[in-house]
C-alpha cells in the first residue's frame, strides 16, 4: 500500500445532523507523500487527530474525499470497504499504554496479529520480532505489562501496532510524557522503520526540533483546515508568519536569526546538526566529521 496520501476538500462534523454538531475539519487539502516522514502541527483543537482517524477509516469523512491510491473514501463509503486498507495502518494514539490489557508482554503485542488472521506461531514470531525492535529484551516477555515502567509500557504497546507490519505507521504525540532521552530513543526508532523499512510516518507533535530534525514533509493546521504544507525549510523560513500564528520556531534556527542581528549569515539552519556544522566551518574547525 506504499502510496501518495491526497485529501480534496475534506470535511468532517462531529454528530451531524444533531444540534450537538460541532466542525472538525472543513475544506481540507493537502498530501502524505509515499514513504516519507510527515509531521503534522498545529494548536489543540485545530483537527490534527480527527484527520488522521481518517486515515485508517475510525472516521469517515462528512464532505469531500480521500484518495488512497486505487481506494477513494467519501462520505457514502462503508466502514467495511475499507478493511483492505485498515490493514495497512497502524495508529498509535496518545498515551498507548493505556490500551495494554493482556497478562504477558507477549501476548499483547501478538493480539493484533492474531485479530488479523495470523496464526499462533506466525503471531509469536511477528510479537518477538516487534518487541526486540522497540529494545524490549527476551527477559520482559513474560511479564505482565503492569509491571514495567511508563517507558517500557510505551514501547510495548507500539510494539504491539508494529507487529501488525504496517505501511503507514501515525503517531499522535508519541512521546508525550517520556524523559528527555527516552523521547530521543523513540524518535530515533521512528526514523530508522522509515527509512529503513521504507515506512510512511506521520507523526503529530508540538516539538519544532522533531518536526527540524526528522520531517521530510510538514501540514499546518488551524481552526479545522490546513493553512500550509512544505518542507521543514519551507515551513520555517518565515518566523513572522510561525509568530502571528503562535507557533513555535526550532532552536537551532532562533539562534541562526541571532547571528544573524549580528551580522553573522548561515544558510538554512533547521537543527542542532546543521548550526554545529556551518559554525564550525566559519570558525575553522572540521565540519562534517561523522
Ligand atoms: N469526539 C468529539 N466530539 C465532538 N467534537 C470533537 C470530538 N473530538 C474533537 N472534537 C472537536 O473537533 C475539533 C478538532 O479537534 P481535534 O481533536 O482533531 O484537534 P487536535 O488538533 O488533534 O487537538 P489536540 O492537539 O488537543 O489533540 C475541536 O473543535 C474539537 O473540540
Amino acid at each position: 500500500m506504499a502510496m501518495a496520501i491526497n485529501f480534496k476538500e475534506v470535511g468532517f462534523t462531529y454528530q451531524l445532523g444533531t444540534p450537538f454538531a460541532t466542525p472538525g475539519l472543513h475544506a481540507v487539502n493537502f498530501t502524505i507523500p509515499e514513504k516519507a516522514f510527515t509531521a503534522v502541527i498545529g494548536h489543540t483543537g485545530s483537527g490534527k487527530s480527527t484527520m488522521v482517524q481518517h486515515l485508517d477509516g475510525l472516521l469517515i469523512p462528512t464532505a469531500g474525499k480521500i484518495e488512497l491510491g486505487t481506494v477513494t473514501i467519501e462520505p457514502a463509503t462503508k466502514l467495511r470497504e475499507l478493511n483492505a486498507v485498515r490493514a495497512h495502518v497502524g495508529l498509535v494514539f496518545q498515551f498507548p499504554e493505556a490500551q495494554l490489557f493482556e497478562q504477558s508482554v507477549i501476548r499483547d503485542v501478538m493480539f493484533g496479529p492474531k485479530n488479523f488472521g495470523k496464526s499462533e506461531d506466525e503471531a509469536h514470531q511477528a510479537a518477538v520480532q516487534a518487541l526486540r525492535l522497540v529494545g524490549m529484551a527476551a527477559s520482559y516477555d513474560e511479564r505482565s505489562p503492569f509491571d514495567l515502567s511508563g517507558g517500557q509500557m510505551r514501547r510495548v504497546a507500539i510494539a504491539g501496532v508494529l507487529a501488525m507490519e504496517p505501511d503507514l505507521l501515525i503517531l499522535d504525540e508519541p512521546t508525550a510524557g517520556l524523559d528527555p532521552a527516552g523521547q530521543t530513543e523513540l524518535m530515533e526508532l521512528f526514523a530508522k522503520l522509515q527509512r529503513e523499512r521504507a515506512m510512511a510516518v506521520v507523526l503529530i507533535t508540538h516539538q519544532m526540533e522533531d518536526v527540524a530534525k526528522y520531517a521530510d514533509h510538514v501540514i499546518v493546521f488551524e481552526k479545522g483546515t490546513v493553512i500550509q504544507e512544505g518542507s521543514p525549510s519551507e515551513i520555517f523560513a518565515d518566523e513572522a508568519w510561525l509568530k502571528a500564528r503562535q507557533l513555535d520556531v526550532p532552536l537551532a534556527r532562533q539562534f541562526a536569526d541571532q547571528l544573524a542581528a549580528k551580522g553573522i549569515e548561515l544558510t538554512n539552519v533547521l537543527d542542532m546538526e546543521q548550526l554545529a556544522d556551518q559554525l564550525a566551518e566559519r570558525l575553522g574547525g572540521h565540519a562534517n566529521v561523522h
